[in-house]
């Protein structure tokens, strides 16, 4: 456990691990499934104020009472779904520094002579992506992408974009001409991977807000004509912490805390179901944790639309954050375990905690399994924001994967949907095991003679 998560003593941030509440009244709170206050919380995610460091036997005692929460509130279960990552394109200037994943689009200008690393898809070439996946058996993809600047929500947007004096300075927008690729516009990107009643899951607050800038529409809009064009929920990434001084320091060009609210509950007027994330381990400390599921919490509490939680652990090693010696790791074991455990005392009001084997790998999301989560992420096939930050724990895993890991804690594995409201029973001694539910599954392993190491990336449609 470092010290800068724990206290946050080495930065000055205004809010601090500082409460008037104990440990022991925190953990009986927990232990009666009273609502906790962010204090609670807070003497929680630390394991008591009153000392420096992470105490094994009061950690021991919040993880106990988070997975005996989890097991009166969903039950044994362990869910996961099918699905494919397809992600449009890197190009991005919004600049994050704890996020590797892009690359700043005048890279991809077709005047620039450099080289790079990133990729833009057409929709022609998104819908073969998700057509080939279909076939595997897949029930979802999941669609998070850069704010490449040609991206519009669809020609009246372009429309209003070129109107502007200085269309690039002012609203971050150049003509689809200027790049040698062109993303099309937002609309043209659902309709193209919403294919064969696959279920489609994109566009982040974040993107929302490109998909609107310089306009006055609102999210709500916004996501409606994203919903007529095929869209099904939208995924809560772009969260990071949700305090405006942590996101000053690492997201300072992202949608502030208020503006990411304003984004999930658009979406959920829209009738789209959300999922909500926490993006932690880096600049932080554990009262910013906690405010942050707080702010979770309340929204939870105004719409009921949030149907998972998913606490991201930041991968470190590639980020501008490491390089310029913001940050010198990513979290420690203990702080993840107490994430997890945290979240699922604290959210009272959200069924579903995933465990992100790609973020945790194999033996630490299995623990986590036992720490408060029940849901064990997806498939996902294809993997670009991890692994170009630095993580190595590879970019899908199988059914028989899946069912080997979830018998071994002795829990019933279950395939989901993404709403959670469709779930099948997976018999373990049946193997090999596939997908069912998807549109084209049925029953065939998805990734046939693949052993997935948790280590080697595999490509995409193996
Ligand atoms: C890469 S963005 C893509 C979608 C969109 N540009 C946005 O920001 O919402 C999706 C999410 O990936 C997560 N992410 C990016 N870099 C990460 C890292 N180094 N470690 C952990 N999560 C990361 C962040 O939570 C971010 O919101
Ligand atoms: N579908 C889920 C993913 N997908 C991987 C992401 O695209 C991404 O690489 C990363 O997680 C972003 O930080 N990851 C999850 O953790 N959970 C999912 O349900
Ligand atoms: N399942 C979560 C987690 C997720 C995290 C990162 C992603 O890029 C995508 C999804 C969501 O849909 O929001
Ligand atoms: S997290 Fe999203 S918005 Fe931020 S730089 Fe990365 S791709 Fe762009």
């Amino acid at each position: 456990m470092s010290d800068r998560s724990a206290t946050g003593l080495d930065r000055s941030f205004e809010h601090v691990p500082d409460t008037d509440q104990s440990f022991e009244n925190a953990l009986a709170k927990a232990r009666a499934g009273d609502r906790l206050t962010v204090a609670d919380g807070v003497e929680l995610m630390t394991t008591g104020t009153d000392c420096d460091g992470i105490d094994p036997v009061r950690k021991e005692q919040v993880l106990e009472a988070a997975d005996r929460r989890r097991a009166e509130m969903v039950g044994d279960d362990v869910t996961f779904v099918a699905n494919l990552n397809n992600n449009v394109t890197t190009a991005c200037n919004t600049g994050c520094l704890f996020c590797n994943f892009k690359n700043t689009a005048h890279q991809f200008e077709s005047e620039y002579e450099g080289d790079h690393t990133g990729f833009t898809k057409t929709p022609a070439e998104s819908r073969a992506v998700v057509e080939d996946a279909l076939d595997t058996g897949i029930y979802e993809v999941t669609s998070v992408s850069g704010l490449h600047p040609a991206f519009v929500l669809n020609e009246d947007h372009r429309e209003i974009l070129e109107s502007y004096e200085n269309p690039y300075a002012e609203v971050d927008y150049k003509p689809p001409e200027a790049y040698d690729k062109d993303p099309g516009t937002y609309v043209e990107q659902m309709r193209a991977m919403s294919v064969g009643g696959v279920h489609l899951h994109s566009m982040t607050p974040e993107e929302a807000y490109h998909a609107r800038r310089g306009t006055d529409w609102s999210y709500e809009e916004v996501y409606r004509e994203l919903k007529d064009a095929g869209l099904d929920s939208a995924p809560g990434t772009a969260a990071e912490i949700l305090v405006p001084e942590v996101r000053e320091v690492i997201c300072p060009g992202k949608i502030s805390t208020a503006e990411w609210v304003e984004g999930m509950e658009g979406a959920i007027a829209a009738g789209l179901d959300v999922t909500a994330t926490i993006m932690y381990g880096h600049v932080e400390n554990a009262a910013h944790r906690v405010m942050h599921l707080k702010v979770i919490r309340d929204l939870q509490d105004r719409t009921d639309g949030i149907t998972e939680f998913v606490p991201l652990s930041f991968v470190y090693q590639n980020t501008p954050l490491y390089e310029r010696g913001l940050v010198t790791e990513g979290a420690a074991d203990a702080e993840d375990e107490l994430m997890i455990a945290v979240s699922r005392l604290f959210l009272d009001n959200i069924d579903n905690i995933q465990s992100s084997w790609v973020k945790f790998g194999n033996a630490k999301s299995l623990k986590l399994l036992n720490c408060g989560a029940n849901d064990f992420m997806g498939t996902i096939l294809s993997e670009e924001i991890t692994k170009r930050a630095g993580g190595g724990y590879g970019e899908y895993r199988s059914f028989d994967d899946y069912v080997e890991m979830i018998s071994a804690i002795g829990r019933p594995a279950v395939e989901r949907s993404t709403d959670y409201r469709q779930r099948r029973r997976i018999a373990p001694d049946d193997a090999p095991h596939g997908p069912m539910l998807g549109p084209r599954a049925d029953g065939t392993p998805m990734l046939a003679g693949c052993e997935s190491d948790g280590g080697e990336p595999a490509p995409a449609d193996d």
